[in-house]
C-alpha cells in the first residue's frame, strides 16, 4: 500500500472515530476535531518517518527510542539516567539510540571530537542564554569564552594555592572536628562521613562565593538547612524538560498551593538567597586583600586582560554574579562531596590499600603542594574518579552549524541531533580499560602507562572547552580532605548498613548514593 493510500484511510479512521463529537458539536467542533486529527496524523507520521527513514535508524536502540524519548524522560524523571544509559551500552554497544532525536555514546574516538577545543558542538540547553545563564549553561561559544575568561586567572592552581588553601585546610578540619564529635558521641563510633562531605564540599563553596564566614558548618547550622543543592533544583529542571505545560503548571498553580510543589518547580528560587543579600555579601570582601571573594579575583583579574578589554566588558553584573555564585554552588559542591564519599568507600573496601594511604599521609604537611607528590593518594584519588566520579552523568551536546549533519563512527548524525557522552559509561568501557570494572588504583602508579591515559578515555571532568573550569580547586579539595581523613582515622571500616546497593549511583544532575548517607566505623575493631 502508497503511503499516500495509507494516510488517506488513516485520516477516515481518524474523522469516523471522531464522528459522535462532530455530531454534537457541530461545524466548528468537527473543523476543530479534524484539525487535532490532522496534527495528530502529521505528528505520528513524522515520528515514523524519523524512525524508519532519519540515518539515525541505523543506530542501534529500545525499539520504542527510535519514536519517543519518553523512555528516557522517565529514567531521567526517575534519577535513573546513568544507570539506564549503562545499562544500554552494555546491551546495545559504544553508540545506543536514545530517542527519536537523541543518541548516547561511549566511544572514546566520538568524545574526542564532541569535547575537543574549538569543537563544532555545543553543550545543549533549553534555557537561552538572555535569561541570565551561568558560565554552566552558557551556550554560545562567543559569550561562554567572555564569561570564562572572568575565572581563568582566579581558578588557575598557583592563584588557587594562595587563595583557597587556607579555607580549604580550615573547612576540612571542622568536618573533621564534627565526625570526631559523632564518633565519640553515638554508639561504635559510627559516623555519616557522607554528610560531613557534603558540608565540607558546600561550605568550601561558601568559602569561595561569599568569603569565609558563611558555612554551615560555621555557622552550627548543620541539619538546620538543607546543607547542599535540594534534589528539588533537578527535579524542576527534569519536569521542565519533561513538559514545559507540567512545569507552568507546577510553577505557577501548584506551588501556590503546596510547599512541597514549591521547592520543585521553584526550585532556583528557593535555592537563590535574596538578590540583594547574596551582592551585598559578595561585595563586603571586594576591597580587603585577604579572604577576597572569587568574583572579586576575577573583577580584579579582568582589567589586565587584553581581550575581555578589546570586548569592551571588564564588569560582572550583580544578575551575572548572581548566576555565578549559584552556578559554582551547583556545580562544586555535591560533585567533590560525592567524589569523597566514593573515594573513602573504594580504600575501605581494601584494608591493604588503606594502610599504604595511612603510612603515606602520616605526618605528611597539609599544603596541596607537598599532597600533590603522594603516589598511592595520586593513584587512589584517579582511580575513585575514574569508577566513581561525582559528575559522571550525561553531557548533552548539539551539533547545529553542518548542514548535512556529521559522522561519528560509521553513523551520520543529522544536524540538531542531541548527543550525549558520560564519564560513567566511558569509563566503563571494556575497549577503552582493561578490566574496567576492577578498582585498581595500581593502572595510575606506572608513569609509562598513566602518561598514556588520555583525556579521550579519562574524562571525570570532561575535555576541551568546557572542561571544568574549577579542575585544580576541585582536585585540592579532594587531596587536602582526604589526606586529613586518613590521618585522622586510621584503621576506620565501614559500617554493615554500607552495601553495593546502598552505594548505587542516583543521577539528579550530579550524582549521589541512592541512601544519602554513608556509615563509617570511626574505631578500629576491638578497641
Ligand atoms: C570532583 C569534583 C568535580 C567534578 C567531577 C566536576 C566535573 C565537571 C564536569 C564533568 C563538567 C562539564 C559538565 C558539562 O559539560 O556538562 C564541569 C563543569 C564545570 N565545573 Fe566542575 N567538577 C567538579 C568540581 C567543581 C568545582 C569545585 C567547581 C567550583 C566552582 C566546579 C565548577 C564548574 C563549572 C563552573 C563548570 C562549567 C564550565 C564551563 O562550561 O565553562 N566544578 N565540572
Amino acid at each position: 500500500m502508497s503511503t499516500a493510500s495509507l494516510l488517506t484511510r488513516t485520516s477516515k479512521t481518524v474523522l469516523n472515530v471522531l464522528q459522535p463529537a462532530r455530531d454534537q458539536l457541530g461545524d466548528i467542533g468537527t473543523a476543530a476535531a479534524t484539525l487535532v486529527g490532522f496534527l495528530l496524523i502529521s505528528f505520528a507520521c513524522d515520528r515514523i518517518r524519523q524512525a524508519w527513514f532519519s540515518p539515525l535508524s541505523k543506530i542501534p536502540g529500545p525499539w520504542y527510542a527510535h519514536y519517543t524519548g519518553l523512555g528516557l524522560k522517565l529514567h531521567i524523571l526517575a534519577g535513573n539516567r546513568v544507570n539506564y544509559v549503562q545499562a544500554l551500552h552494555e546491551h546495545y554497544g559504544p553508540y545506543v539510540r536514545v530517542a527519536h532525536n537523541e543518541v548516547v555514546t561511549c566511544d572514546p574516538a566520538a568524545g574526542k571530537v564532541i569535547h575537543a577545543v574549538g569543537t563544532k558542538w555545543r553543550k545543549w540547553s533549553h534555557i537561552p542564554d538572555h535569561i541570565t545563564a551561568n558560565v554552566f549553561a552558557i551556550v554560545d561559544p562567543k559569550h561562554h569564552n567572555i564569561r570564562q575568561r572572568f575565572y581563568t586567572k582566579t581558578f588557575s592552581q598557583a592563584s588557587l594555592r594562595r587563595t583557597m588553601q587556607g579555607p580549604i585546610v580550615r573547612t576540612a578540619e571542622l568536618a573533621v572536628d564534627g565526625m570526631k564529635a559523632d564518633a565519640a558521641s553515638r554508639g561504635g563510633g559510627m559516623v555519616d562521613v557522607h554528610e560531613w562531605f557534603m558540608l565540607f564540599g558546600n561550605d568550601v563553596m561558601f568559602a569561595l562565593t561569599f568569603g569565609e564566614g558563611f558555612g554551615l558548618m560555621e555557622q552550627g547550622k548543620r541539619g538546620q538547612t538543607n546543607p547542599v543543592t535540594p534534589l528539588e533544583f533537578h527535579q524542576m529542571i527534569a519536569w521542565s524538560e519533561f513538559s514545559i505545560p507540567i512545569f507552568l503548571f507546577g510553577r505557577f498553580v501548584l506551588s501556590s498551593f503546596w510547599p512541597w510543589a514549591e521547592r520543585i518547580f521553584k526550585a532556583d528560587v528557593c535555592l537563590n538567597p535574596s538578590q540583594d543579600e547574596a551582592i551585598a555579601q559578595l561585595r563586603m570582601k571586594e576591597k580587603g586583600e585577604d579572604g577576597r571573594t572569587v568574583f572579586a579575583e576575577a573583577i580584579e583579574d579582568a582589567k589586565d586582560d587584553e581581550v575581555l578589554k578589546n570586548s569592551g566588558k571588564t564588569r560582572l553584573t550583580d544578575d551575572e554574579i548572581a548566576a555565578d555564585a549559584l552556578g559554582f554552588r551547583l556545580a562544586g559542591a555535591e560533585p567533590v562531596s560525592v567524589t569523597l564519599t566514593y573515594l573513602v568507600w573504594c580504600v575501605l573496601q581494601r584494608p591493604d590499600v588503606q594502610r599504604q594511604v595511612e603510612n603515606e599521609v602520616a605526618g605528611v604537611e597539609l599544603t596541596d603542594e607537598a599532597l600533590e607528590n603522594l603516589p598511592i593518594l595520586g593513584a587512589v584519588i584517579l582511580e575513585g574518579l575514574r569508577l566513581w566520579g561525582g559528575n559522571a552523568t550525561a553531557m548533552r551536546r548539539k551539533e547545529d552549524v553542518t548542514l548535512e549533519g556529521t559522522m561519528l563512527s560509521e553513523y551520520r548524525i543529522p544536524r540538531g541531533t542531541t548527543v550525549s557522552t558520560q564519564a560513567y559509561s566511558l569509563h566503563r568501557n571494556p575497549a577503552a580499560w582493561p578490566d574496567p570494572l576492577k578498582w585498581d588504583h595500581t593502572r595510575w602508579l606506572d608513569p609509562a602507562q598513566s602518561h598514556s591515559i588520555s583525556q579521550d578515555r579519562f574524562q571525570p571532568f570532561s575535555a576541551g572547552t568546557r572542561m571544568c573550569a574549577a579542575y585544580h580547586l576541585a582536585m585540592m579539595e579532594i587531596r587536602l580532605m582526604t589526606a586529613m581523613f586518613f590521618q585522622n582515622f586510621g584503621g576506620a571500616r565501614l559500617a554493615p548498613s554500607v552495601t553495593s546497593e546502598s552505594m548505587v549511583m542516583t543521577d539528579r544532575f550530579n550524582l549521589f548514593p541512592r541512601n544519602h548517607r554513608m556509615e563509617v566505623l570511626m574505631r578500629p575493631a576491638g578497641s
